[in-house]
């Protein structure tokens, strides 16, 4: 009996949605036959610059361009005169690397020339490189798009490569390193494993019901495992916006009464003149965003009209433009001028805004709340104030930057809570697409619980297997595939 479940082990394992294995193949890359060549590091004049090729003419082009023509020893730096391979000219002195497939970056033949980085040189040697018979211009990410082809990375890997090239702030760039070292993919490949046990224990049912050899509870281990799982998946859903929030920035909106220096803390908070800053109350009427790195976490910050009740049509549709932006909002920063608290626009914006926020339980996933007293610099010295029954706040000046440390921190400790810590905790889920995938899991183990019958129920598994196949293999769609490797750039 037990070879008999050992081999449904083995079948379930072999299942057609199996998640993809660093080991095995993939769908091939359209047109992976040809050689490919680009430049590698950034555009422009630069130090040194690197250009790579793939593919199976990589030794013949590095032997065409260098001398000697012999081939360096693999992955080591030599250094060698390049020439054009047609007229004989010079084109540089350059250190060269020959990456012999399979142990390269794509798992092909790949080459590295590290030239000077003047244009001439740079273009001179691409030139020279497109004459090599059998080779072509790289088109964007087809490089990483050849190591997913050739189980060199997971999908998940090749998003994480991606975020990485893009990250802008520290956390994005510790998030993506994780996903980069595959934990996400590490994780489900876990979660798939446990699955194909429950399906395994299921089949055994299925095979030998009736058979008195059969161990005794196998549909109840099947079932206490995929009770499990909808644990584990489940509290990852819970968190699923947090890993989103990191790659794409939270949702910080500047709110509070008419000149209370709203323009001039965006301005402070992004180095840069993004709105106009002026003595007239109501001078900001549209929602104005630019994009921030806020103590290390990417955030969109919004400034917003001053909000009272507007005396014209423009000023009434900024307000309502404001509150709109309020409700969509992950972090509310909330100004106020610490000189002018008992103004009746300073009251209202306390009862409708402040107050109602800050009385939410701030359980990760609520909007939060940073209440900023700015014009602290008008205060008398040594009081009175500020008001004792005020929320929590901290008094800043724009004008002279005293507080804006203290600010800093209150707003890394809210971006933290919101975006999630990139560098504990289990990994996070940075696209919709993980989400969906997940989500569609969850709902197959539902459909497993409420299945009338075993078979049905085995079905149920399968589902629930092939959505976390997809999330780490991308199940083969081409669809899938051309969006993730859109994002790259030439090169990559
Ligand atoms: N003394 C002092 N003045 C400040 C400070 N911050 C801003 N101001 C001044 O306050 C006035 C209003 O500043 P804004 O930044 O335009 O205020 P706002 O809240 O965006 O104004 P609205 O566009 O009307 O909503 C300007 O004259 C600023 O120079 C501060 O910390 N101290």
């Amino acid at each position: 009996m037990w070879r008999g479940l050992l081999t449904l082990v083995a079948r379930a394992a072999r299942g057609p949605l199996r998640p993809c294995t660093r080991q095995g193949s993939r769908t091939p890359v359209p047109g992976s036959g040809a050689t490919i060549f680009a430049l590698s590091s950034g555009q422009g004049r630069c130090g040194i610059a690197v250009i790579r090729t793939s593919g199976p003419a990589s030794g013949h082009a590095l032997r065409s361009l260098t001398a000697p023509r012999d081939l360096p020893q693999a992955r080591r730096a030599c250094l060698r005169l390049l020439s054009d391979p047609r007229s004989g000219e010079p084109l540089d002195r350059a250190l060269v690397l020959w990456f012999p497939g399979p142990q390269s970056f794509t798992g092909e033949d790949c080459a590295e020339f590290h030239v000077h980085g003047g244009p001439a040189v740079v273009s001179g040697v691409l030139q020279a490189l497109g004459r090599v018979p059998g080779l072509r211009p790289a088109e964007a990410g087809e490089f990483t798009r050849r190591a997913f082809a050739h189980g060199k990375l997971s999908l998940t890997e090749v998003e994480g490569l991606a975020d990485l090239i893009h990250a802008e702030t520290e956390a994005q760039r510790r998030q993506a390193l994780r996903q980069l070292d595959g934990e996400l993919g590490h994780l489900c490949r876990g979660w798939a494993d446990t699955l194909t046990k429950a399906l395994a224990h299921v089949e055994a049912y299925i095979d030998f019901g009736e058979d008195d050899d059969l161990e005794e509870g196998v549909l109840e281990r099947a079932d206490s495992q995929v009770r499990e799982l909808e644990v584990a998946l489940g509290a990852h859903l819970r968190d699923a916006r947090r890993g989103q929030r990191l790659r794409s920035g939270a949702h910080v909106v500047v709110a509070g009464p008419p000149n209370a220096g709203k323009s001039s803390l965006v301005n402070l908070l992004s180095r840069k003149p993004v709105s106009i800053v002026s003595p007239e109350p109501g001078t900001t009427r549209d929602v104005l965003e630019t994009p921030v790195d806020l103590a290390g976490f990417p955030a969109l910050l919004s400034d917003t009209a001053g909000l009272r009740e507007g005396t014209g049509l423009v000023e009434q549709e900024g307000v309502r433009r404001a509150r709109e932006r309020l409700e969509q909002a992950d972090v509310i920063l909330a100004v106020l001028d610490a000189s002018d608290l008992a103004s009746p626009s300073s009251c209202n914006f306390l009862d409708v805004v402040v107050n109602p926020a800050a009385g939410r339980s701030p359980d990760g996933n609520s909007q939060r709340l940073v209440l900023v007293l700015n014009k602290s610099d008008l205060l008398p010295p040594g009081g009175p104030y500020p008001s004792p029954d005020l929320p929590p706040h901290l008094l800043l000046s724009c004008l002279t930057g005293e507080g804006l440390d203290d600010l800093l921190e209150a707003l890394r400790k809210e971006l933290a809570a919101v975006c999630g810590d990139p560098s504990t905790g289990p990994p996070l889920l940075t696209r919709a697409r993980h989400q969906h995938h997940l989500q569609g899991c969850l709902d197959a183990l539902g459909h497993y619980k409420q299945a009338k019958d075993v078979s049905l129920a085995a079905e149920a598994l399968r589902v629930a297997r092939g959505h976390l196949a997809h999330l780490t293999s991308g199940g083969g769609t081409e669809e899938i595939l051309d969006i993730i490797f859109r994002d790259f750039c030439v090169g990559k």
